[in-house]
């Protein structure tokens, strides 16, 4: 399966509407950091962000910290980003700003 990496235009335009993301050149990846109440409900959202992961068959670089989550996301098979990182953030952005 091939999946292309953005062209910088559509990465561009992209990261326009993903306020919340920082684009991380050195790792061609978004990043996010997520912050919570508790460990718990850090916790909860990471479990979300699985199911949503496992659905797509595309997964976060991730870690947790107590209430914080700190995500990247890029296209391993890709080598860079890809609209399953744009379509993956903006799902993930989903499940805290409905
Ligand atoms: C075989 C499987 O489809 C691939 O390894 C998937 C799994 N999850 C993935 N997640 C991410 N972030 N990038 C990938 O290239 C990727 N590839």
């Amino acid at each position: 399966m091939t999946i292309e990496q953005l062209s910088e235009a559509d990465r561009a335009e992209a990261l326009d509407a993903l306020d919340e993301w920082d684009f991380e050149e050195a790792r061609e990846a978004i990043t996010r950091s997520f912050t919570f109440a508790d460990f718990s409900q850090a916790f909860a959202f990471m479990t979300r962000v699985a199911l949503l992961a496992e659905k797509a068959d595309h997964h976060p670089e991730w870690s947790n910290v107590w209430n914080r989550v700190d995500i990247l996301l890029t296209t391993h098979d890709a080598g860079g980003l890809s609209h399953r990182d744009i379509d993956m953030a903006e799902a993930i952005d989903a499940l805290v700003e409905p």
